[in-house]
């Protein structure tokens, strides 16, 4: 288990870490998502040890990363945004070089290098110099330089950035493979990234968590308030006339629609449900409603509100 408690990081003036506390349980694939610039490389270099926190802490499995490096750093493997490759080296040399720093035991450190590559299917390049493979192949060594030792939680910064679709796709095939045996976080400023492959989202805006929890639980909480579209024959007026005999209305938009229809969108109080309520008015006075359509907040939607509008601090239930 990961703490993560009351981090702060500042670079002279600017605060790129804000008060963030949240915890990474063993057995999930967790999203840490934000916007470019959010807080995720920094965030992720302080769990891991690379960089000292401004304030606050974090704890792998109890153990301070900054006051137990050794220990703390033993549960966790790191694909850093740009993974130290060494591009003289070839693959497997540069692997048992990275076991020996990694305190591989030196008579299982082969084996494991071994075990390791063909995992990651790097087997067959193990020969080749890194400076002479493509992208993605560096990328599956960083992974395999991560998995060495195989810790308990893999902690991978952006790992499909720069790749093309058929190598994004391979990568997150290994991450889903990886995280069968291993807790993993990744970080991505694309949702549908997070979407894709996370049980588990963290949003983080301006340095701050914004949202925490399962994509499932993030649109449910959202729900409740989406407006009602509706479309009508009848005038504005005649349409704003039934619609003021209904309790719980906020605000009333209207659109231009097709010729001769009227499309309003209906916002209303949090948490009430008024789509009955319209029908039947409509129906007490003998007008028919064309359309009725409740729009659901996509997860599109509420990460684009949490961090542009500079979201609402939340707890979340990790
Ligand atoms: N070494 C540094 N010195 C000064 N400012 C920094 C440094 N590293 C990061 N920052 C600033 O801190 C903020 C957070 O940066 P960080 O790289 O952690 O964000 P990020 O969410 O990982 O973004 P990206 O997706 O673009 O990598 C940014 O405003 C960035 O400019």
């Amino acid at each position: 288990m990961i703490e993560v408690k009351g981090l702060v990081k500042k670079y002279g003036s600017h605060t790129a870490v804000d008060h963030l506390n949240f915890r990474i349980e063993k057995g999930h694939i967790y999203g840490l998502l934000g916007p470019n610039g959010a807080g995720k490389s920094t965030t992720m270099n302080i769990m891991t040890g690379y960089l000292g926190a401004t304030e606050g802490e974090v704890l792998i499995d109890g153990h301070d990363i900054l006051k137990e490096p050794e220990l703390a750093k033993k549960s966790v493997g790191y694909l850093p945004e740009m993974p130290p490759l060494y591009m003289e080296m070839k693959v497997e040399e540069y692997l048992m070089f990275a076991a020996e720093l990694k305190k591989v035991a030196r008579n299982s450190r082969k084996a494991e290098v071994k075990k390791i590559m063909k995992m990651v299917k790097i087997y067959d390049v193990r020969e080749r110099l890194i400076k002479n493979l493509s992208k993605g192949y560096r990328q599956r060594v960083g992974l395999a330089q991560a998995v060495l030792g195989f810790p308990e939680t893999i902690i991978l910064d952006e790992p499909t950035v720069g790749l093309d679709p058929k190598q994004i796709i391979e990568i997150r095939e290994l991450i889903r493979e990886l995280a069968k045996d291993h807790t993993v976080i990744l970080s991505s400023h694309i949702l549908a990234e997070i979407r894709e492959v996370c049980d588990y989202i963290i949003i983080i805006s301006q340095g701050k968590l914004v949202a925490s929890d399962t994509p499932e639980n993030l649109e449910r909480q959202f729900a409740g308030n989406e407006p009602v579209e509706i479309e009508t024959r009848l005038l504005p007026e005649r349409t704003e006339e039934i619609l003021s005999g209904i309790s719980g209305i906020q605000k009333v938009t209207y659109l231009s629609g097709d010729p001769g229809i009227t499309k309003a969108v209906i916002e209303t109080d949090e948490d009430t449900d008024i789509r009955e309520e319209v029908f039947q008015a409509f129906a007490r006075e003998d007008c028919s409603l064309i359309s009725m359509y409740k729009k659901q907040h996509t997860l599109e939607d509420i990460f684009l509100r949490l961090t542009q509008e500079g979201g609402r601090p939340h707890a979340g239930n990790l």
